[in-house]
């Protein structure tokens, strides 16, 4: 898989090529990871990067030039395997979920196009991009952290990424679920001991728990993602038998 990068700060990238699991991913060749500044496709001597916006008003934009040659030479290299998908990270885009950062693992090539200032030029947007994605409700300073979060969420999903092949199965949001409560050694920590059942060696036992724990923690805490699933009759069981000790 490649991802080509589009970023006035490459550099920031370190961040997930060169650590943990994202980084042990490239590594492995797992995925290649380039990148395209616009600032190398400059014309000017001042290398000028940003340009004002018609009708007026606060901050700059990305200058078009410049960042359309970076575009361009990012899905030269991106799209000479197979086709390649074009995203830009934006508040206005499709919410970042489990399912969606397994569909880019699952898709082609991508390249990513990292805002800075107040953005890009929308017709850059309509000509190149074919998927706005957004990590949250909420504004940062430019699309590479964002890139990066996207990058790390589809990296450790690529076979071969994670030790266990379970891992990325038992993650949150794996089955639409919040993740179970982990402990690990002592057992006993200031008065506070480990469930008896992960002691047990009784895997059947522990996976129920585990999933039994999953369902409470999503019920509690987030029962806006219960509404959307359709619970197998081992979830409704498990889930039943803890509410029904709460006389819910
Ligand atoms: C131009 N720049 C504005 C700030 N920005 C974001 O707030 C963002 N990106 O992806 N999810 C988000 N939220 C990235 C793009």
């Amino acid at each position: 898989m490649r991802i080509a990068v589009v970023s006035l700060f490459p550099e920031m990238f370190s961040a997930i090529t060169e650590y943990g699991v994202s980084g042990r991913a490239v590594k492995k060749g797992l995925a290649e990871v380039q990148f395209w500044n616009p600032r190398d496709f400059t014309q000017d001597k001042h290398q000028t990067v940003d340009d004002r916006p018609y009708g007026g008003g606060p901050g700059m934009l990305m200058m078009v030039q410049p960042l359309e040659d970076a575009i361009l030479a990012a899905k030269a290299w991106a799209g000479t395997e197979g086709d390649c998908q074009v995203v830009y990270l934006s508040p206005q885009g499709k919410p970042l979920q489990q399912g969606l950062a397994q569909g880019l693992a699952n898709s082609g090539n991508l390249v990513l196009i990292c805002g800075r200032y107040e953005g890009v030029d929308e017709r850059l947007i309509e000509r190149y991009v074919d998927i706005e994605i957004s990590i949250g409700d909420y504004v940062i300073s430019g699309g590479e952290l964002a890139a990066m979060v996207v990058i790390d969420s589809l990296l450790r999903l690529l076979p071969g990424a994670l030790g266990h092949v379970d891992s990325a199965q038992q993650d949150s949001f794996s089955e639409g679920l919040l993740d179970c409560p982990h402990y690990t050694r002592p057992e006993e920590y200031q008065g506070q001991r480990v469930p008896e059942v992960l002691l047990s060696g009784n895997h059947q036992r522990i996976r129920q728990w585990r999933l039994q724990q999953a369902l409470i923690r999503t019920w509690q805490r987030r029962p806006d993602l219960l509404d959307k699933l359709s619970l197998s009759e081992e979830q409704q069981t498990l889930l039943s038998q803890y509410l029904n000790t709460q006389q819910v």
